[in-house]
């Protein structure tokens, strides 16, 4: 896939002298959802403005669709959606107005199917008459969505789009910008909940004190840096490890009355079977066994620390 925007380098120091991105470089795949995890202050904000045009990089490069957005900012910006987190637009105007407005403003020829489309697409047809004064918080994130698809933008960057909505909401945002995906849009989002980049992202980002620490494919993310561990509870507490179990790597919880074996990729081969085995031969009754996969989540406070 080739990448549609291109990030090198990039680097900002604001007027007074704080250093937000290091030398950043990314490159964003082309129908892509990229999620971009950071504590607070990491710089995500920053960055996305630079590449959007409104905030100017102290060095590095940035290229969208081939442009660089400093030289060619006319064209970039065409290409680019921008959701912000807050709605700043006139309460008092309608839903389809709002959306159509915004078309006209990038330059865009009037086209009500579009926004017809767009608007069925966020399950806000039916409110389309309504003033965004008497939508509910998460409607009005998605009117910022069906403004910033108006002039189908080829990039989509969504800033923290489903902070403060309810579950049901949230989910219901994750299928609409699920089915921008498929018309072949790319989508960058900033997100604190975890949960978020796990269920929509194809790829991660993690972004700490203006450096990218990483960028992974999900899967490949969860599989490298998650560990996998088995649990097996006793029906008798031992005071003491076996040294046939200490040497297949199995520690001992719960003051005795617990076995914990790690393995997967981050912890060397699974030696299940022999743990197993191990524990039959030294007489050991099991009452229960659970096995337990670190999240997204374990990963992320580990490689950020406790500022998550
Ligand atoms: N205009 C500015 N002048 C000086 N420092 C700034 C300015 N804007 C942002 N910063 C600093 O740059 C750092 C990165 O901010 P940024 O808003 O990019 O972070 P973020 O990752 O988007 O955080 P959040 O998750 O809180 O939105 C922060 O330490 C912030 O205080």
């Amino acid at each position: 896939m080739s990448a549609i925007v291109s990030i090198q380098n990039l680097t900002k120091t604001y007027d007074n002298g704080f250093v937000a991105l290091k030398g950043v470089s990314l490159d964003i795949r082309q129908g892509e959802i990229l999620a971009l995890l950071g504590p607070n202050g990491a710089g995500k904000t920053t960055m996305i403005s630079i590449i959007c045009g409104l905030s100017m990089p102290s060095g590095g490069k940035v290229m969208v669709g081939g442009h660089d957005v400093v030289r060619d900012f006319r064209e970039t910006r065409k290409l680019i959606g921008l959701v912000p987190q807050e709605l700043t637009t006139d309460q008092f105007e309608t839903v389809w107005n709002t959306v159509n407005f915004s078309r006209g403003l990038h330059g865009g020829k009037s086209n009500p199917k579009l926004i017809e489309q767009i608007l069925k697409d966020l399950s806000l047809w039916e409110k389309r008459d309504n003033k965004l004064r008497e939508l509910s918080g998460g409607m009005k994130r998605r009117v910022l969505i069906a403004k910033a698809l108006a002039h189908e933008p080829r990039v989509l960057f969504l800033d923290e789009p489903t902070a403060g909505v309810d579950v049901e909401l949230r989910r219901g945002m994750w299928s609409a910008i699920n089915r921008l995906r498929e018309t072949g849009v790319t989508v960058i989002l900033t997100t604190h909940y975890i949960e978020e980049a796990e269920e929509m992202a194809d790829r991660i980002g993690v972004i700490n004190k203006g450096e990218i620490l990483l960028v992974e494919d999900k899967r490949t993310l969860l599989n490298k840096l998650g560990r996998k561990q088995l649990r097996l509870e006793l029906k008798e507490p031992v005071t003491a490890l076996p040294p046939a179990l200490a040497e297949l790597h199995v520690t001992l919880a719960e003051e005795g009355r617990a076995l914990i074996h790690e393995y997967g990729n981050g912890a060397g081969e699974s030696r299940i079977g022999a743990v197993l085995a191990a524990v039959e031969r030294e007489g050991l009754s099991i009452s229960d066994i659970s096995t337990h996969q670190s999240s997204l989540e374990d990963i992320f406070v580990s490689l950020v620390g406790d500022r998550a």
